[in-house]
């Protein structure tokens, strides 16, 4: 392995003392392009993450005839909708390893009249997407997915989207909702959604509608989000739109706190947030952090010198992306800590349950592994090269463990591109302040 194949991480010299604003959100990011793609009129979006998924979905929309402009190194972006229409008559869109690219143009994709097909790298043609298709296909849809298992490459025979009756699964990913939710306001007739059975993910699935609110298409649903109705809206309203700093992001710096002591701030997210990941702080505060709510950021202060993070039981279903960083901290407490509802893990860029355990166990921790979580006891923490499985989470996560374990290195630090490109560069500058 050559040395740009992974980083060492430094341990810090003391206890923190930082604010830190975390680039935006690739979940608003990815939903406000899609609301702006089928707007009458053009929008524009700041405070938009530069990453691989978003350039993707960029990319995707482009080719689908939908022009957007790219302003201020990328965080700025000026989308000219085309008023629920796809202008494109056929495309072929490579998505990468983006789940709600694949999932949210999918859906896009059938409003047009046209042939289409989305593909992208190998772990991408392992990820679902058959209950999407099928629920699209219900609707008068013609999608097929390509790969065993029902997963991309997906093809799309589009006419128009006709409407009517759909279920939908709701325990293997939330995207395959949202994606049906920002379409099927754009469908030819009214549309009935029903979820089947258990719904992962929720706060996601009250992101789309919050989104979709802001541009225009209201939808009532009950509490506990298992029925939707959606009327003809036609096309969404243009609108100029702010994107909030990434929650998911902002665990790690949260979480740095935790591990290292002293405080990290992170700015421009609140308990308000959009973005369910902010409940990231109730787990670090059942675990012995303290949790400032200010009133443009949320402050997380670690354990005190001397003392300890306190191992912790919690059901990660609604904040799966940070389960890997509540791992990370969990390796620093006085006892086990059990992470339960998380099965939907197993389908996003990795296993991110049995591929989590092993590098876990690899950094000395002793791991039981569940289907639906995992139960991490930590042990004595050893010096080790960690394998990333092209997962940008396992990379940020577990580089965690090197602010205070010597020796921790990190296998292709590039794969945090996916949805944070300056991570390492933002992680140093971070734990570079302390007190
Ligand atoms: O809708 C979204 O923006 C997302 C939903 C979640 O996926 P699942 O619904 O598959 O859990 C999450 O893991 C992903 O990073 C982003
Ligand atoms: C699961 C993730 O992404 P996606 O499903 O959008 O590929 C993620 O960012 O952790």
């Amino acid at each position: 392995m050559s040395p740009s194949d992974f980083i060492e991480i430094q341990p810090v010299g003391g206890p923190l003392a930082a604010r830190v604003r975390p680039p935006g959100s690739k979940s608003l990011t990815n939903r406000a392009l899609v609301c702006a793609a089928l707007a009458d009129g053009e929008s524009t979006l700041t405070g938009a993450l530069v990453s691989d998924d978003t350039h993707v979905m960029i990319e995707g929309l482009s080719r689908l005839g939908i022009p957007i402009d790219v302003l201020d190194n990328g965080t700025t972006l000026r989308v000219a909708g085309a008023g629920g229409q796809v202008p494109a008559i056929e495309a072929e869109l490579f998505i990468g390893n983006s789940g709600t690219t694949v999932r949210f143009l999918t859906a896009l994709a059938t409003l047009g009249h046209g042939a289409f097909r989305l593909d992208g790298v190998a772990r991408m043609r392992e990820r679902p997407l058959q209950d999407l298709a099928d629920a699209l296909n219900s609707l008068g849809a013609t999608v097929r997915c390509e790969s065993p298992g029902g997963c991309p490459p997906v093809s799309v025979h589009a006419n128009g989207l006709p409407g009517g009756e759909a279920s939908v699964r709701g325990d293997i990913s939330s995207q395959f909702l949202s994606a049906l939710l920002m379409a099927c306001p754009c469908a030819a007739s009214p549309v009935t959604l029903r979820v089947d059975g258990e719904l992962v993910s929720q706060p996601y699935v009250r992101m789309t509608l919050e989104v979709m609110r802001a541009f225009g298409v209201e939808v009532t649903a009950p509490a506990d989000l298992s029925r939707f109705e959606l009327a003809p809206a036609g096309c969404y309203q243009p609108l100029d739109y702010a994107i909030e700093p990434d929650a998911s992001a902002a665990s790690y710096f949260w979480a740095a706190a935790a591990i290292c002591g002293g405080e990290v701030t992170v700015e421009g997210l609140t308990r308000n947030a959009l973005q369910g990941d902010v409940a990231f702080v109730d787990c670090l505060e059942k675990m012995g952090c303290r949790v400032e709510h200010l009133t443009d950021g949320i402050k997380v202060v670690g354990p005190a010198p001397g003392e300890k993070l306190r191992g912790a039981k919690l059901d990660m279903n609604a904040i799966s992306d940070t389960v890997q960083t509540l791992a990370a901290v969990a390796l620093f407490a006085d006892g086990p800590t059990e992470v339960s509802g998380v099965a939907h893990n197993r389908h996003k860029e990795t296993d991110r349950i049995a591929d989590l355990a092993t590098e876990l166990r690899r950094l000395g921790a002793s791991v039981e592994e569940k289907p639906d979580g995992l139960v991490i006891t930590p042990g004595e923490l050893r010096p080790a090269l960690v394998e990333t499985y092209d997962d940008h989470r396992m990379a940020m996560s577990l580089a965690l463990v090197g602010l205070r374990q010597p020796g921790v290195r990190i296998a292709n630090p590039g794969c945090t591109a996916k949805t944070y490109p300056n991570y390492f560069e933002d992680l140093s500058a971070t734990v570079s302040k302390n007190d």
